[in-house]
């Protein structure tokens, strides 16, 4: 399917179904254009700062306020924010890819599972970390998540997803971003799609400042591509599931909840393609820190301290010399949750594998293999091409607790230890 977008991140976009639709020099008039209802979402306080601010204005045939009663609906294996009861060992833990469930048709919300979360949805800070196993579209059903914004990592099937804002093809390589309060529906061209999600419950993600890198690079703004206006011509109900405060509701709408025919705003749902990213690296020698591959940041209080940074490890060179170019062993501050969407990451060439995911959380020791390291330790330091690989971590400043369904039923890798455990004592002074 070809999609039509506007490009830039975060812009002041306007964008019509319907020529005419957007009322002009105003944005609430006493009658809009064709009596479509004027309806507001900000994703940020009225009074945040002008350069935070985001909110966007829509048009609609109905207001989102013309719905039925909420009863509760259970989601027993998305779990919010961090489980303090969890008795969490420091140790490296790692997933083997997380399997579809056999004659199972589920669809991008039942099939969400948290593996890890940290933080509190109504603090409004952390995040979660969150798989999808999607087996089938979502037709007359859509979903809002009031708790946080959620951030796709497509790693097997293309996504569509429908929004009140229109419409997003989004691919393994891709993602997208989802704003806290906004109606979507996923449908599975493809089949079976397995992927990644985070949920963040804190500040929206930005592009992250660039500092000496200068005024290009990395993320560019302009690659992120948000949906132009779209509706459905069709009046039949929906059933409108609803994350709010860490629970599940549901109720039958009136209507399509995809009835947007006009819409201004810098509010939106946008996809990055990840080959778009501008990759930086060391040219002369040292395995740089891996803030330089940041795609978005979601900020906390303390600058530099990020409740989420986005991160990618894309196909690259690798031209340092004199250098153990993997990553190097370390323990940090900020705790990392890796998944890997294709290919093979360069530290863990065995066990890490695509649909599967790490976790190494504050000061939890970690690094390369064995494998890793003897190959690095002995490599001819040519220029290297890592190619058809792509890897991504959600770093955070708190940790990530596990859930149940991550210790008891998901596919941990009781053995992911062991890949350090020959690491031999190799000092000799001769
Ligand atoms: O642990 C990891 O594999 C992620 C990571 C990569 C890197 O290049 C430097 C530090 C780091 O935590
Ligand atoms: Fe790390």
């Amino acid at each position: 399917m070809s999609l039509t977008y506007l490009s830039g991140f975060g812009n002041e976009y306007a964008t019509e179904a319907v020529p005419g639709a957007l009322p002009q020099g105003r944005n609430s008039p006493q009658r809009a254009p064709f009596d479509l209802y004027p309806e507001l979402i900000s994703g940020t306080a009225f009074t945040a700062p002008r350069h935070e601010n985001r909110r966007t204005w829509m048009y609609r045939r109905r207001p989102s306020v013309v719905a039925g009663r909420y009863e509760s609906y259970t989601h027993p294996l998305w779990t919010t924010g961090g489980d303090r009861e969890t008795a969490l060992a420091p140790e490296p833990m790692r997933w083997h890819p997380i399997p579809f469930e056999p004659n199972s048709e589920t669809d991008f919300v039942d099939g969400m599972r948290t593996l890890a979360a940290n933080g509190d949805a109504d603090a409004q800070c952390g995040v979660g970390s969150l798989v999808y196993l999607a087996t089938k579209s979502m037709d007359k059903r859509a979903f809002v998540n009031a708790d946080g914004e959620l951030l796709v990592v497509p790693q097997q099937g293309r996504l569509l997803i429908t929004t009140e804002l229109g419409v997003l093809e989004v691919a393994p390589g891709e993602i997208a971003v989802l704003p806290r309060g906004l109606v979507f529906k996923v449908a599975v061209p493809d089949g079976p799609s397995r992927g990644y999600v985070c949920e963040n419950y804190g500040a929206q993600f930005r592009l992250p400042d660039l500092g000496p890198i200068g005024s290009n690079g990395l993320a560019n703004a302009r690659d992120f591509l948000a949906p132009v206006a779209a509706y459905e011509d069709h009046s039949a109900p929906y059933e409108l599931v609803k994350k709010f405060g860490g629970r599940f509701w549901r109720a039958p709408t009136k209507g399509t909840p995809f009835n947007v025919v006009a819409w201004h705003g810098n509010l939106s749902p946008m996809k990055y393609d990840t080959t778009h990213f501008m990759t930086i690296g060391s040219i002369s020698f040292d395995h740089p820190d891996p803030s330089i591959l940041t795609v978005l940041t979601s900020p906390s209080d303390t600058p530099g301290t990020a409740n989420c940074d986005f991160v990618i490890f894309p196909p690259r060179w690798l031209v340092m010399e004199d250098t153990f170019r993997p990553p190097w062993y370390h323990r940090n501050l900020m705790s990392e949750f890796m998944g890997l969407v294709y290919g093979e990451y360069d530290a863990k060439p065995g066990g890490f594998k695509p649909g599967g995911a790490s976790l190494h959380n504050a000061m939890v020791p970690h690094g390369p293999d064995e494998e890793a390291f003897d190959k690095a330790s002995h490599a001819d330091l040519k220029p290297q091409k890592l190619d058809n690989t792509l890897a991504f971590m959600f770093e955070s400043r708190y940790r990530f607790i596990p859930t149940s369904f991550a210790l008891n039923k998901a596919p941990l890798d009781h053995d992911y230890a062991n890949c350090w455990a020959g690491l031999k004592d190799q000092f000799k002074v001769s």
